[in-house]
């Protein structure tokens, strides 16, 4: 199987996770759109959806899945998203496709984070994918410059501006040993939003896709 039949494994395995009657919390990204895809199937068992990104909405829209905002919910059981790095404590990066902000709102609404991956974004230590971080853009140069002091290498996301108007620095050359403080440091940093670590609200299920299947994992 290619990487993307293995995601497609992975997201098709997730709708076990959706609960009947429910909303669903969902993500974005490749390994998403083949979940919201096969959510198409089984939509009069669901009420609906919360979208993480305009992208994902436009897809579930377009499956004709009711769409929701958190103004009208509080909580949801479910949260179905991909990840660039995952690690053994379910730490992962997230954000490659610049959708990070709203994903950990959506993320922290929901009681259960369910990641689908392909193993290819199994790692034993985070970083090697670079780390993305959402800032308002008059900060853009400072914020890199505390990046750096940091000890990564952030570098601006070429024409690429995310649904909240904001840049994305995509941080290179960290090795993120404790995936919680740094995370929290960086968000001290005045001018980023959001960062792509999502380790004090990691994965509880990942559903992890390899040549011999799709894994079900619980966090330890
Ligand atoms: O902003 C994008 C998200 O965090 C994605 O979940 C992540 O980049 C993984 O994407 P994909 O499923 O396309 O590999």
């Amino acid at each position: 199987m290619n990487q993307d039949e293995l995601k497609k494994a992975a997201a098709l395995a997730a709708l076990k996770e959706v609960e009947d009657g429910s909303i669903v919390g969902v993500g974005t990204g490749s390994t998403v759109n083949h979940f919201i895809d096969g959510l198409a199937g089984m939509r009069d068992r669901i009420r609906g959806a919360i979208s993480s990104s305009e992208a994902s909405s436009k897809r579930l829209a377009a499956h004709g899945i009711k769409l929701f905002s958190l103004d009208e919910i509080e909580e949801i059981p479910v949260y179905i998203d991909g990840a660039d790095e995952i690690d053994g404590h379910f730490c992962m990066i997230k954000g490659g496709g610049g959708a990070l902000t709203r994903e950990k709102i959506v993320a922290a609404v929901s009681r259960r984070f369910v990641c689908i991956c392909d193993a290819s974004k199994q790692v034993a230590t985070l970083g090697k994918f670079p780390l993305p971080v959402e800032v308002i853009p008059m900060a853009a140069a400072q914020v890199s410059r505390e990046l750096v002091r940091l000890g990564g290498s952030p570098r601006l996301r070429e024409g690429f501006v995310t649904d909240n108007g904001n840049l994305i620095l995509d941080v290179h050359g960290l090795s993120i040993s404790d995936p919680v403080a740094m995370e929290t440091t960086l968000n001290q940093i005045v001018g980023v939003v959001t960062n792509g670590l999502f380790a004090r609200r990691g994965a509880d299920v990942l559903l992890l896709a390899s040549a011999g299947g799709v894994e079900r994992q619980l966090r330890d």
